[in-house]
Formats: structure tokens, sequence, C-alpha cells
């Protein structure tokens, strides 16, 4: 085993003696991911970990992956696993919290399989902001945060990989009954409401559970 083999290998030993709570925040592009989990934070005490923001550092950084990480962007490819896996698992221990939002991922069957193989760890449950795709077009083009994947010809590519490789993954969460569904085409206070109440029934339920209250 290399040096790294061994590193990472020590990364996902010290996060798994944490037993992380971990709710995957999905929907697609422009339904409100980032804006929720930011009020979650807020109120509920997690941590928030984008997968894009942390690919955009990583490839901000100058490291050898930054002109991959750009080119899938810029066509709305999703970067491969391994990579993403990565950053979120540093992310999570560097956190120093156990509660962690992850948005925007998985986003295909191979980042839900790779991350459940390698971290071994199991979502308590799936957030997934609903939105139609003319609203989520509407709202990535107001977005005004200077991606340069928010251009019309990347959105309509990145509708597309939501519609045939992430919706399967909410599918495949839905039939293990783990998707809280919300109507994100609503305002933003409206779904925070509705976020609210998953949050304090369902996490409260959680918690109770693992110190067997319940
Ligand atoms: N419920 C909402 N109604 C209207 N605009 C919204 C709503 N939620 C978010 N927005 C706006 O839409 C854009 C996309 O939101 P964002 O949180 O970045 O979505 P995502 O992370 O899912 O792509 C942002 O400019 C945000 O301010
Ligand atoms: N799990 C992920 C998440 C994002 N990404 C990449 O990052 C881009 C932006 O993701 P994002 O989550 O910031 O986008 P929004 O849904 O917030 O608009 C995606 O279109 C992918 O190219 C990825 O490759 N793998
Ligand atoms: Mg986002």
């Amino acid at each position: 085993m290399g040096t790294s083999d061994a590193a990472s290998k020590d990364v996902t030993v010290s996060l798994a003696e944490k037993k992380p709570i971990v709710v995957f925040v999905l929907g697609g592009p422009g339904s409100g991911k980032g804006t929720q989990c930011a009020n979650i934070v807020q109120h509920f005490g997690y941590t928030h970990l984008s997968a894009g923001d942390l690919l955009r550092a990583e490839r901000n950084s100058g490291s050898e992956n930054g002109t991959m990480i750009q080119n899938m962007m810029k066509e709305g490819k999703i970067v491969p696993s391994e990579l993403t896996i990565k950053l979120l698992q540093k992310a999570m221990l560097e956190s120093g919290n156990n509660k962690f939002l992850i948005d925007g991922f998985p986003r295909n069957e191979e980042n839900r399989a790779a991350f459940e193989a390698v971290t071994k760890i199991e979502p308590e449950f799936v957030l997934f902001f609903n939105c139609p795709e003319e609203e989520l077009e509407r709202r990535i083009l107001n977005r005004n945060q200077g991606r340069e994947d928010d251009n019309i010809e990347t959105i309509r590519k990145r509708f597309k990989v939501f519609l045939e490789s992430s919706l399967p993954v909410i599918e495949y969460y839905k039939a293990k009954g783990k998707v809280l569904e919300i109507d994100a085409a609503k305002s933003i206070e409206e779904v925070f409401d509705a976020v609210k109440v998953i949050f304090t029934t369902k996490v409260e339920k959680v918690k109770r559970h693992r110190c067997n209250i319940l």
C-alpha cells in the first residue's frame, strides 16, 4: 500500500469512528440547496458541505486536478467520485463537527455507490428540493455569482444530467424510504418553514434513537 493509500485509509477510519450524522441535500441546479443549507446551519448546528463549492475551491487552489474540474463543470459533467469523496472526507474531519449537510452529492450512481463503499456512512435522510425546470432556469440566470456554468448552454446540459443521472439516485433513496421531498418552487421563507418542520421532528427522533430513548 502506498503512502497516500495509507493516509486515505486513516481518514476513512477516523471519520467512521466519529459516527457522523449525514443528511444529503439534493435537487436540480438552482433549486435552493445552498440557500436553505445556510438557513439550516444557523438554526440547527450542522456544517454545510457543498460538493460544488469544494470542487471550485480545489480548482482555484492550483491543484493538478484544476483543469479537469474546470472542463467537467463547463460541460455540466460529474467529476469522478474519488476526488469529490476525498474532498468531502477532508472537510468533514477538519470541521470538528459531526452533523453534516452534504449538498449536491451524490449526484449520480457512481457518487452514491463509491461514498457508501468508501465511508460506510448511510445518510439519516435525503432532503429533496423539487422545482420545475422553468423556475430553475430563471433562478440560475439571475444568480450573479460569476459562475462560468451559469449560462444557458451549460444550464441545459446540467438539467439533462440531473434528469438522467441524479434523479435515479433520489429514486434509490425513495425506495429505501429515506427521501423527504419539499416543494422548492415556493418562496425562500415558505421553503424554510417546511425545512424547519423536518429538522425539528426528524432530527429529534434520530437523536432519541441514538440515545436509545425511543
Ligand atoms: N425559494 C426561492 N425562491 C426564489 N429564489 C430562490 C429561492 N431559493 C433560492 N433562490 C435563489 O436562486 C438562486 C439559486 O439558489 P441556490 O441556493 O444557489 O441553489 P442551488 O444550490 O440548489 O443551485 C440564488 O440566486 C438564490 O438566491
Ligand atoms: N457531486 C458533484 C457535485 C458537483 N459537481 C460539479 O459541480 C458543478 C456545480 O455543482 P453545484 O452543486 O455547485 O451546482 P448547483 O446545483 O448549486 O447549481 C456540477 O454541475 C458538476 O460539474 C460534481 O462534479 N459532482
Ligand atoms: Mg449550490
